[in-house]
């Protein structure tokens, strides 16, 4: 049986990245939905990453998006971020709103392109240093709409010299995550569309490039937790884009569409390492939150993590390497099932209130007034939000 000493501790221990930009207004290409008390600055973006923390005690980093982050002074912002608890994690890139990007960015046919591309990535390099970030994370829209729109193999190659070009460019301890996905924008190839594309790049990079698992980039019915299992065994897990969806890249809020899923995927990070501070996996937050208020779905997401990771944690696991040995294979998945059908809420609610956090941080954010305080203040100015 888990030790639940080593649970707890391991709970406790977790860390979860959330986005800066799922707490500016997102949407669909139909309607981006204002709402009200919603960031205008990056630093209220902080501010609102400080609360998830204040209230999870689990959520001491924070990713940025270039240029939706841009400031002054990025030292600057990494202190303002410490003095609430939190830390500065990835970088993320963004090659993919700028109209010379119709047609690619490191993948497009045109050299002087690529250059901008490639140059907005080192861009991104020199804020690591300043941030004390160490990783950067790229994923690329690149890709086409019709056969016969571009070479296939000339896009790999572009991309490859692109990639390596920022991949020497890497500092001490830094590295460099690739992120894949199945399709959109493009339609009908996605240069980086699959975690065999990604892991075969980041081989050919070197040791500190590294694969990132965003859960909604899959077709429908892929064994995700198995992409799991075979980077961890490989070390070229490097990151997950946490969200959930029913159809495509829906960036719903993680666990809330398939939370059996996320159940199996964190089994498969538990059991081969993948939580270890030396194995540097980074769990972190990709979601929008398009009709929903954005601070208590970032919270609920970090608590549906925990409980996920909860339920993995107390997976027998000495009971189920006998049963698969054995060949018992009911025997073997009930191991599985009765970790998952476990209720850990009131495990993760002891945990908090041992820390001295409130046992449903949901509800004591929204009993907390902040968001009332916030929609009161935060008036005035542009709200952030895509491309703001
Ligand atoms: O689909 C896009 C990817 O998930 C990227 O991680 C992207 O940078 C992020 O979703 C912000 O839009
Ligand atoms: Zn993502
Ligand atoms: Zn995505």
């Amino acid at each position: 049986m888990p030790d639940i000493a080593a649970v707890k501790a391991a709970l406790t221990a977790q860390r979860i990245e959330t986005p800066s930009w799922g707490y500016g207004n997102s949407g669909t290409r139909f309607k981006v939905f204002a709402q009200a008390g919603v960031p205008r600055t990056v630093r209220e973006k902080l501010d609102d990453a400080a609360a998830v923390h204040e209230f999870t005690g689990v959520a001491p980093q924070v990713s940025l998006h270039i240029p939706w982050d841009r400031t002054d002074d990025y030292a600057a912002l990494a202190a303002y971020a410490k003095e609430r608890g939190l830390e500065l994690g990835a970088i993320n890139s963004n090659t993919f709103q700028d109209d010379s990007y119709r047609l690619g960015s490191v993948c497009h046919p045109d050299a002087a392109v690529r250059r901008k591309a490639v140059d907005h990535l080192l861009d991104c390099v020199d804020i690591m240093d300043a941030t004390g970030s160490r990783d950067l994370k790229l994923w690329f829209a690149d890709g086409t709409n019709y056969p016969g729109q571009d070479d296939v193999v000339g896009r790999q190659d572009r991309l490859a010299e692109s990639l390596s070009t920022v991949y020497e460019r890497l500092g001490e301890g830094q590295r460099l995550l690739l992120e894949y996905k199945l399709f959109e924008p493009a339609f009908y190839t996605t240069d980086v569309p699959d975690w065999g594309t990604s892991y075969a790049h980041c081989l050919r990079l070197g040791p500190r490039a590294k694969v990132v698992v965003d859960t909604g980039h899959h077709a429908p019915g892929t064994n995700i937790e198995f992409i799991v299992a075979f980077l961890l065994r490989e070390g070229r897990l490097g990151a997950f884009d946490f969200n959930s969806r029913f159809y495509a890249d829906d960036d719903l809020m993680v666990g809330s569409a398939d939370p059996f899923q996320l159940f199996r995927i964190m089994h498969e990070v538990a059991k081969n390492g993948g939580l270890a501070p030396e194995t540097r996996v980074a769990f972190m937050l990709d979601q929008c939150h398009n009709i929903e208020a954005k601070v208590p779905a970032v919270i609920r997401s970090v608590m549906n993590v925990q409980e996920a990771t909860a339920k993995a944690l107390l997976v027998d696991l000495d009971a189920l390497g006998a049963a698969q040995r054995g060949g018992d294979v009911l025997a073997a998945n009930a191991v599985l099932m009765d970790a998952y059908n476990t209720d850990v809420r009131p495990l993760l609610a002891e945990i908090r209130e041992e820390r001295g956090l409130a046992p449903d941080p949901v509800a004591a954010y929204l009993a907390s007034g902040r968001q009332e305080r916030i929609a009161a203040e935060r008036v005035g100015g542009e709200q952030a939000g895509w491309g703001a």
